[in-house]
Order: structure tokens, then C-alpha cells, then sequence
């Protein structure tokens, strides 16, 4: 059987060390696809050359042109600007809602059949913008970002708790901004949710809060940091975990920016929810029962994301 077709659209931090990760778990062929000349086609001779020490198979293209990325199974897009220190995501909206639209006439032209993994920011807005500019059914068009902000909080938990970060288990929902929520109630160490470890005595209250608040302000961290860029080792392990549940139908269960009809009182937006990636895409949006403080805090969330894709709208007509 032919090896699946992985099409990265940009090149950049992120789409770089997607392609490293996708030829050393031996994902597929991979396409590396940018604006920017040389880039990818450095980028993926260079990954290709990694081979024969690393010893995987595979092939590993860099293109400026659309058409070789015909038939790709996964699109992981990746193309735009990430922010500076002092921005926010949003402020990446306008910019960025013109590369969806190239980038989603290209994946409709090119690659109708494919699983698209949208991870540029601000990110809810711009996954919608780009199912919307590509026409491709909903379920196979999905934005990263839970997993990616549940790794932070998971990571964060393992730290405080001093157990491997294999038996941490967190959710975080809502839009990938500032008003995300982690959800502490579905958050597990060993199985045993936060709030029972918080009466347990194992942690605190005010450790605890203190960590929800660090995940929330977890771009915004590594962003101070690297002075000239966001996050792209964690972000590209996440959307890899995706694309493989969706290639060897794993039905995982992932938080993603997911079109929502019907499920948490939602009437049809993309925001972060639980769902099971398995071959069909999104197979399943969980109807997750949400407590009044939760629901307040989500209902805060999907407002933020209403207004950026509202937003969107005024930028493009063509969206309204
Ligand atoms: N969803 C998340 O959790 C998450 C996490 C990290 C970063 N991000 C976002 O991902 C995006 C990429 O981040 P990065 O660090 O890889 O940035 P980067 O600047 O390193 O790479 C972006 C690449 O996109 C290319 N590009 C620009 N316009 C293009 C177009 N029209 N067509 C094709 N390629 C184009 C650029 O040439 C560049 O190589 C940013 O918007 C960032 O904010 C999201
Ligand atoms: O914070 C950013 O700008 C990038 C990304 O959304 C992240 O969470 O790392």
C-alpha cells in the first residue's frame, strides 16, 4: 500500500519540525509547502539527509506551487505570522484571514480529500475562515489548540504533583485566547480529578489556581522568551498526535477547535471541545456536561470567538 500523503502548508518553526516528527514516526510522504522560496525546499533536503542516520523511509518534497500538494490525505496548516512579545493573538487576525484564504482555495483546489489541521492564530477564527474559504466538509477541517494548552496544564500538573506525566490527564476547552478554560472537575493525577486531590491535601487551592493560570498564559510565556517568535516543538507534537489518530483510526479522544452544532448549547462555531479523531475526521463531538461556573467561563470563551469570527465577516465579505 502506498504511503499517505502529508502536505505541511508553510515551512516555517512549526511546519519544520512537523515534517522532522512526521518523517521519524514514518507518518508518510511529506510535502513542505511555503511562499517563501528555498525554505522548504531546504528544509526538506535537510530532513531527508537526517534518513540514513535516523533510518526511516520516506519522501520529503519542498514546493512553492499548490500542485504538489494533489491528493495529499493531511493538511496541516501552518502558513502566517506568529506574534511578538506585547501581542496577542487577535491581533494576528487581519493578516492572517488573508492567508487562509490562499491557503484554502489551494486545499480545495488540490487536496478536497483531505483531513486539514489548522493551527494558525488567532486560532479558532482561523480555522472556521478556512473551512469556510476551502468549502471542505466541517468535519474534516479542525483546529489545534486543546491539546497543545492540556499538554501545558498536564505538564504543569506532573511538576507539582512529582508523578510522570503519563498519569496526568487535563482538559482544556473554549478558544485558544486568553479566556480559555481548563476544567479542573475533568483534570485527573492517577485517576483522582484535582478538586479531590485539592481535599486530599496533596496540593492547594491557590497551587492550583496558580497553574490554570500559568496554562492559560502559556504561548504568552514562551513568547516572552524566545523575543522573536511563539511555541513550535509542543505545537507540532500536538497536531501530530492528531493527524495520526486520524490516519490509523485511532478514535483517540482529543480537545479541538471542532465545528459544534447542537453539542454544549452551541449553534454552529468552531471552538475547543472534546472529540474523537478517528478516520471520518471528527467522528464525534462529546456532549460534555459542564457545572454554572464552567458554563459561565466557556459561555465567556465562545463570546471571545464570536467576536473574532464577526470580525472576520467585516474584513471579507465573501465570509458574511
Ligand atoms: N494553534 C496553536 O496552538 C499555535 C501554536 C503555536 C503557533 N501558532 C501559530 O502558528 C502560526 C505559525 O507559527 P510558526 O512559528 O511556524 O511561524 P513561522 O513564521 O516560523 O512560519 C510561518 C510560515 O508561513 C509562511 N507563509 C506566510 N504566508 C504564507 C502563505 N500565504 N502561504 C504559505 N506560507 C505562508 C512564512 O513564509 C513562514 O515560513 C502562527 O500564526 C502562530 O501564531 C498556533
Ligand atoms: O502563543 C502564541 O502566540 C502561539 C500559540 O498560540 C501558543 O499557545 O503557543
Amino acid at each position: 500500500m502506498a504511503r499517505p500523503k502529508i502536505a505541511l502548508i508553510g515551512a516555517g518553526q512549526i511546519g519544520g519540525t512537523l515534517a522532522h516528527l512526521a518523517a521519524i514516526k514514518e507518518l508518510g510522504d511529506v510535502v513542505l509547502f511555503d511562499i517563501a522560496e528555498g525554505t522548504p525546499q531546504g528544509k526538506a533536503l535537510d530532513i531527508a539527509e537526517s534518513g540514513p542516520s535516523e533510518g526511516f523511509d520516506g519522501t520529503f518534497k519542498g514546493t512553492n506551487d499548490y500542485a504538489d500538494i494533489a491528493g495529499a490525505d493531511v493538511c496541516i496548516v501552518t502558513a502566517g505570522v506568529p506574534r511578538k512579545p506585547g501581542m496577542s493573538r487577535d491581533d494576528l487576525l487581519g493578516i492572517n484571514l488573508k492567508v487562509m484564504k490562499s491557503v484554502g482555495e489551494g486545499i480545495a483546489a488540490h487536496a478536497p480529500n483531505a483531513f486539514v489541521i489548522c493551527i494558525t492564530n488567532p486560532l479558532d477564527a482561523m480555522v472556521w475562515a478556512l473551512q469556510q474559504f476551502s468549502g471542505l466538509p466541517a468535519e474534516k477541517v479542525v483546529g489545534m489548540a486543546g491539546v497543545l494548552d492540556s499538554a501545558r496544564f498536564r505538564h504543569f500538573l506532573s511538576v507539582e504533583f512529582g508523578v510522570s506525566m503519563r498519569d496526568v490527564n487535563a482538559f482544556v476547552l473554549g478558544g485558544h485566547g486568553d479566556t480559555m478554560v481548563p476544567l479542573a472537575r475533568y483534570s485527573t493525577v492517577g485517576g483522582i480529578p484535582l478538586p479531590d486531590l485539592v481535599e486530599m491535601g496533596w496540593t492547594t487551592q491557590e497551587k492550583l489556581d496558580a497553574i490554570i493560570q500559568r496554562t492559560r498564559d502559556g504561548g504568552a510565556e514562551i513568547v516572552g522568551l524566545l523575543k522573536t517568535g511563539s511555541a513550535f516543538y509542543a505545537p507540532a507534537t500536538s497536531a501530530i498526535e492528531m493527524a495520526e489518530a486520524y490516519l490509523k483510526d485511532q478514535k483517540r479522544v482529543l480537545p479541538c477547535a471542532a465545528y459544534v452544532k447542537g453539542a454544549l448549547g452551541l449553534d454552529g462555531l468552531y471552538v475547543g471541545v472534546p472529540t474523537v479523531i478517528g478516520a471520518g475526521g471528527i467522528e464525534k463531538v462529546i456532549d460534555i456536561k459542564l457545572n454554572k461556573d464552567e458554563q459561565a467561563m466557556f459561555d465567556n470563551s465562545v463570546n471571545a470567538v464570536k467576536g473574532l469570527v464577526e470580525a472576520c465577516k467585516g474584513i471579507d465579505s465573501t465570509l458574511a
